[in-house]
Formats: C-alpha cells, sequence, structure tokens
C-alpha cells in the first residue's frame, strides 16, 4: 500500500526568494506553475515592491485564506495570486506547493498541529490556522526547506500580521512540530477505525473514505487517497489531423520536454518535465491539445466515423468535442453544446486553433435539445455530464472538503435527467456515450443500470477500439466479463479517475 505522506518532497528552496529554489514533488515532477508571465513579472515586482511586496509565503496564505473562505478553485484563486504578484519564476513555484500541498494535507496537518494548540484549532483566527498548517506542511513533508527558514518565516509573517502573543504561539507550535518530526509521520497515525486511519493518513473526509471502502475495499480506497495526494503529469493529445504522435514526440523533446506515448491513449503523450504546455509553438499551431489521458479515452471510445452527425451535449470547454472532429477527419459535424454562452467562445477558440471545420459551437440547456434537434437524428450523442469531480482531485485539492454526500446526490438526479433527455435524439443503431470524471458509484454504474433499466432500447456495448481495452485489461482496469462500461481509478494510469458507458440504441 503506498503511503505519499511518509516521504517528504524534495524542495530546493532556502526560505529566501532565490532563483533556483524550484519546488519539486518526491518523484521529480515539478506541479504546474500558471500565470507565470516573466515581462510582467519584473514590471510587476518592480511595484510590488515600491509597495512592500508580499513573501511568497505570505501570498500563500493569503491564497489559503480566500480558497477557505470563499470557495474559490484553488487553481483559480492562485492563479491570481501569481498574475497580480508577478513572482519570479522559482517564487511562483513555491507558492504554487505550498497552496496545494497544504490543501491536500490539512487533515492530518490539523491532525498534528491539534496536539500543540492548547485552544484548540477551531478558535484559530483563519489566517493563524492557514499558516500553521502552511508551516507544518514545510515542516513535515517538503525535505529541502531547512526548519529554520520555515518557522522564521511563519513567526516574520505573524508578527506583521497579528500582535505579539500569536507570533509567540506560532513559533511555539512550529518548534515543537520541528523537534517531533520523525515521530510526526502520516504513516505513524494508527486507528483502530481503517475508515479514520486512512482518512487521517492521507487527509481526507471519513465520509468519502467510508463510501470508497464500501465500493472498492479498504485496500483500493486508500490507493485512491494516495493517488489523490500525488503530483499530476502532463499530457497533450496530438491532432491527428496534423501530424503524427512520433513527431509530436520529436518537436516536444526538441523544446526540452521529457515526452513519451501514452500508456493508455492513443493519441497521447505523457510530458514528464518541462514548462507550461499551451506556451509552445506546437500547441499554438494546432499539433496538440493539452487534455487528460483518461480524458482522451472518452471520444475513442465514442469512435465516430467521418461523415456522421454527432452531438456533444454538455462540450465547454471543447476538449472532447475537437477530438470527435479529429476522429471524423474534420467530415461530418459535431455539434458542441453547452450550457453556458460565455463558454461558447472556448469552444470557438479551441475548434479554430486546431483548425477544425466540422464542430459546430451551440448553446442551450441541455435538458431542452429534444427541442432543436429531431429524435433519430444522431448518429452518436455524448453525454460528457457536470459530476462531483472525485476523480480530478489531485487536481483540484479543494474538491474533498467542499463537496458534500448531498451534492453527490443533486448532481446524480441532474445527470439522471439529462440522459432521458438526450437519449431520444441517438438514431436506432446509433451510439449513446455517457462519462463522468468521477468514482461515485451512484453517479456511474448505478447511473447506467437505473437508465438501461427504464430504456429497454438501450444496451451496454462492449465494442470499445482492442487496443484500448487491450491496456485497460493490462492495468486491471476490466476483465473477462467487461459489458461496455470501465471505472479507471487515478492509480491505474497516474491520470485522472473516469467513468465512461457505451450503449447502443437497438435497431
Ligand atoms: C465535465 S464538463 C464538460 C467538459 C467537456 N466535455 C470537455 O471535454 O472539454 C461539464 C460541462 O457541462 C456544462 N453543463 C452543465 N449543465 C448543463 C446543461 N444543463 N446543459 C448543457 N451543459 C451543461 C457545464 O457548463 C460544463 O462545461
Amino acid at each position: 500500500m503506498t503511503d505519499s505522506g511518509t516521504h517528504k518532497k524534495n524542495l530546493n528552496h532556502q526560505g529566501s526568494q532565490s532563483a533556483n529554489a524550484k519546488p519539486k514533488a518526491k518523484n521529480g515532477h515539478k506541479r504546474p506553475i500558471s500565470g507565470n508571465k516573466p515581462a510582467q513579472a519584473v514590471q510587476a515586482s518592480q511595484q510590488a515592491g515600491s509597495r512592500k511586496a508580499k513573501s511568497p509565503r505570505e501570498l500563500a496564505m493569503d491564497t489559503l485564506v480566500k480558497v477557505a473562505q470563499t470557495g474559490a478553485y484553488s487553481n483559480l484563486q492562485l492563479n491570481r495570486t501569481l498574475q497580480d504578484a508577478g513572482l519570479q519564476r522559482a517564487d511562483a513555484g513555491l507558492v504554487t506547493e505550498l497552496v496545494y500541498g497544504t490543501i491536500q494535507r490539512q487533515a492530518t496537518l490539523d491532525y498534528w498541529l491539534g496536539r500543540f494548540v492548547s485552544k484548540g484549532l477551531n478558535k484559530l483566527e483563519p489566517w493563524v490556522h492557514q499558516l500553521l498548517r502552511m508551516s507544518a506542511y514545510q515542516l513535515l513533508y517538503l525535505d529541502r526547506i531547512p526548519a529554520h527558514a520555515a518557522v522564521n518565516e511563519a513567526v516574520t509573517i505573524a508578527k506583521k500580521r497579528g500582535h505579539s502573543g500569536i507570533s509567540g504561539m506560532v513559533n511555539g507550535v512550529l518548534r515543537s512540530i520541528d523537534r517531533g518530526r520523525d515521530e510526526l509521520q502520516a504513516s505513524a497515525i494508527k486507528h483502530a477505525d481503517p475508515i479514520v486511519q486512512i482518512a487521517l493518513r492521507h487527509s481526507y473526509p471519513e465520509w468519502l473514505v467510508s463510501r470508497w471502502v464500501s465500493a472498492y475495499g479498504a485496500d483500493q480506497a486508500e490507493r485512491i487517497c494516495a493517488a489523490g495526494n500525488a503530483h499530476p503529469h502532463s499530457s497533450v493529445r496530438v491532432n491527428s489531423l496534423k501530424g503524427s504522435r512520433e513527431d509530436a514526440i520529436a518537436l516536444l523533446m526538441e523544446a526540452g520536454y521529457d515526452a513519451k506515448p501514452s500508456a493508455v491513449a492513443p493519441a497521447g503523450i505523457a510530458v514528464e518535465r518541462g514548462g507550461n504546455l499551451a506556451d509552445t509553438a506546437g500547441f499554438r499551431d494546432g499539433l496538440w491539445s493539452v487534455q487528460d489521458e483518461s480524458s482522451m479515452l472518452v471520444a475513442e471510445v465514442v469512435a465516430p466515423k467521418a461523415g456522421m452527425q454527432v452531438l456533444d451535449c454538455c462540450a465547454a470547454p471543447g476538449g472532447k468535442s475537437t477530438h470527435l472532429a479529429e476522429l471524423m477527419e474534420g467530415k461530418g459535424k459535431v455539434w458542441a453544446n453547452d450550457l453556458h454562452a460565455h463558454k461558447r467562445d472556448l469552444i470557438v477558440t479551441q475548434s479554430e486553433r486546431l483548425k477544425l471545420r466540422n464542430v459546430e459551437a451551440i448553446t442551450e440547456d441541455a435538458l431542452k435539445l429534444a427541442d432543436r434537434f429531431k429524435p433519430n437524428s444522431m448518429d452518436a450523442v455524448l453525454l460528457d455530464a457536470p459530476c462531483s469531480g472525485f476523480g480530478v482531485i489531485k487536481r483540484k485539492p479543494e474538491i474533498k472538503w467542499t463537496k458534500t454526500l448531498g451534492d453527490v446526490s443533486d448532481i446524480a438526479a441532474v445527470q439522471h435527467r439529462l440522459l432521458n433527455a438526450v437519449c431520444d435524439l441517438v438514431r436506432p443503431g446509433g451510439v449513446l456515450v455517457y462519462s463522468t470524471c468521477t468514482i461515485e458509484r451512484d453517479e456511474n454504474e448505478k447511473q447506467i443500470a437505473d437508465f438501461l433499466q427504464a430504456h429497454s432500447e438501450f444496451e451496454l456495448d462492449p465494442g470499445w477500439p482492442e487496443p484500448i481495452l487491450d491496456q485497460l485489461r493490462k492495468a486491471g482496469v476490466i476483465d473477462e466479463h467487461f459489458e461496455g462500461q470501465a471505472q479507471l481509478l487515478p492509480q491505474h494510469f497516474d491520470s485522472d479517475g473516469f467513468y465512461i458507458a457505451r450503449m447502443i440504441k437497438r435497431s
């Protein structure tokens, strides 16, 4: 059983704003840094200098407070912070590491902090609580930040923001954590209840662990939790209309990326090292798109043919619509629909960048698509439904703290309505593919079982492309009983957790 919490990350940072201080995960991957624009950076840091700029740690602390208090997505809030501050790359990397890592590990951090904060963590001011979490994260999870740097910087922030009692308390608590470092390992947390133990070791809410233990067993549940704390690697999908995967790999390697063919997606390339993939010539020229490898399987499972009419009901920002259009060799039509008018532009921008002429972006509530299109008019319909998102926790760690059991049943009810609203658009003999980026059975297998029970005109279809089935079998995702639906867990390919069901409408 993996416990990434027992290994400290190798972070080369001396606590100052050093240029070579690039945070690294324990496996050598860097977290993607967004909002890092050198020209703006220089200008903004000059402006910031005259305003008494905040240190990277103070910026990280403020970001954590905002995410916790406003429910903002961590990636969006972090982008805003980085763009406003205009940090050098190394400092931006430190802020990124501290924000994601602290949110990821907050339950484990609170478990240990609770021992040393005598008045109780819930009595702390929000900024003090986040400062302690963030500093304990450095002490317990980041190898190359010297303890004195983590503690001193925390005390400096506490002095700047609070009274002397607070800075004294921060100093005392962090020094106690530092002294006990060898004992305060996630793997040292023992509890008679395996659910509580997994939840505390890997930092997840108990209700979520409990559901995963029921659905997948304790061993797999613990692997899911560990995988959700790993650094995500990047990946791109090659535009098959513009070149081969081999050519794209060669271009990426030339540009300094460590690129290799995806273990699961035929058009995918896994990228281990390098900068922002959306900031490459190949991306701008439409040679590739940035997409998770599990997500790339969805259009492959739809397996559309050139000339078909295909409807993507929930399409923005257009990752799967554009993939469908590529697989159709630019012929036929992909109707790329989304509820939100402002998201239509995202689909148009991607289609134009990829030079795809067979994507038509439309704006409609998918519940009303039956008013716009005739029954039996589509060769294939894709419902990539809104979902709880538990498959993408490693990219959006706050999901584990913000989503509730009530959210799961609410979104499952929406998915049920969406499936019922769009299924009549599939022609007899046509295909309906349902997918989510979650690992919740109520939104996946159970959703589809209920749908098939109510719609005897549909049946699951195991006729997926053989190269994909082969990889899924090798990874243990499916077995000889495969019927046409698969649940990828985040540990299977180190990619997102995804559910895909392919159904055929009987002729
Ligand atoms: C999982 S995301 C889709 C991702 C997209 N398929 C891709 O691969 O880029 C779900 C999308 O569903 C849209 N959505 C939510 N409710 C909807 C509805 N009732 N009708 C249409 N779209 C909806 C959201 O705006 C969101 O963009």
